[in-house]
């Protein structure tokens, strides 16, 4: 008999769970994946059912490193919920396996993983793609991502400025009085942006919240919510105005409304850039249109799930 999954619960996993150790891991294996090899990173396009009388989604995210020997699956319920409710708009469950038996090792709470990894993976693209000299980071959206980008982006790099607004003022004010540093809250997504080096979309909006006449010339956009073929968070001028990279184009050609419903063209994977197969064009406006990647869950959880067995 195989010994019984070990639950691991979301304070635990936030314990064991560091953007230091978590970045590197994640170049990695974007880097791995856009390899293209299949015999060594195996990750299907996230499987979604939609649970329409409830506004939400359940989605299944399995993924296998071979060279690493991970076999992880996540479970990820997402729904759009007016902000006054009590649960998270995104909940998720990681399943971690042993991969020679298929026996289930551990079960863990996803909520971390899903923010770090999602951060983790918005600050690369930010590393590679925002201007040298990027003062100005605005923040659209102030829920759950919103704090998980802002910890992250502050932590890596230095802005002069850091904006913040989202559909509701007082939204946006709860988010500034509860993160450490000075921020300046607006109103108007139009003024937030103005200027801005560094812009990152984390709503949970269907509809365009960032248009393409606001932006920089130059800007480096992090486009991490609509996540579904018919959500928008970019307009037309801007997918069309920017060079667009993706985490996978596989899944961006199935799931990201901003590229199917603008017909725009991806330029590259974040992984090919890692790779040094496509050029980061640091000079040019930039999109990176985010969807989230069963790998990245993967490597968090092995990570948590390592540390945890070296604690006991
Ligand atoms: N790319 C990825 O890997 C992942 C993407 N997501 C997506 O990221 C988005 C944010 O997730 P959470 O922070 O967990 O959601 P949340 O529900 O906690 O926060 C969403 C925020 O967006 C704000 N918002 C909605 N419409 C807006 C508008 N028009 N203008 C400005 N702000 C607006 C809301 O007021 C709220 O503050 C969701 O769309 C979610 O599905 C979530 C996890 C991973
Ligand atoms: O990758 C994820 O995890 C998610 N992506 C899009 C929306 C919900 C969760």
């Amino acid at each position: 008999m195989a010994d019984q999954p070990v639950f691991l619960r979301d304070d635990v996993v936030a314990r064991f769970l560091s953007y230091d150790e978590l970045i590197p891991r994640l170049e990695e294996v974007l880097g791995k994946f856009s390899r293209g090899n299949s015999s060594d990173v195996v990750q299907p396009v996230r499987s979604v059912i939609p649970i329409h009388s409830h506004s939400g989604f359940l989605g299944l995210m399995p993924a296998y490193i071979a060279h690493e020997d991970i076999l992880c699956t996540k479970i990820v319920a997402f729904y759009r919920r007016e902000e006054n409710l009590h649960l998270p708009s995104t909940q998720a469950t990681v399943l971690l396996f042993n991969p020679e038996y298929g026996n289930v090792t551990a079960v863990m709470d996803g909520l971390d993983i899903t923010h770090k990894r999602t951060a983790a993976v918005s600050a690369i693209s930010a590393k590679l793609l925002m201007a040298a000299q990027s003062d100005v980071l605005c923040i659209l959206g102030c829920g759950h991502q919103a704090v998980s980008h802002y910890e992250i982006f502050t932590k890596l790099f230095s802005f002069k400025e850091v904006r913040v607004c989202s559909r509701r003022l007082e939204t946006a004010e709860r988010f500034a009085a509860g993160v450490q540093g000075p921020i300046t809250v607006l109103s108007s997504a139009k003024e937030a942006v103005h200027g801005a080096d560094v812009i990152i979309t984390v709503t949970n909006s269907s509809k365009p919240v960032l248009f393409g006449e606001w932006v920089k010339p130059g800007a480096h956009i992090v486009a991490v919510g609509a996540c579904r073929p018919d959500w928008r968070e970019l307009d037309d001028v801007l997918m069309r105005d920017a060079v667009i990279y993706v985490d996978s184009r596989e899944g961006a050609a199935v799931e990201s409304g901003d590229i199917i419903l603008s017909g725009a063209e991806v330029f590259a994977e974040l992984g090919e850039v890692l790779n040094g197969t496509r050029p980061a064009l640091r000079n040019k406006t930039t999109v990176f249109k985010s969807l989230g990647m069963g790998i990245q869950d993967a490597v968090a959880a092995k990570l948590v799930f390592d540390k945890w067995k070296r604690s006991q």
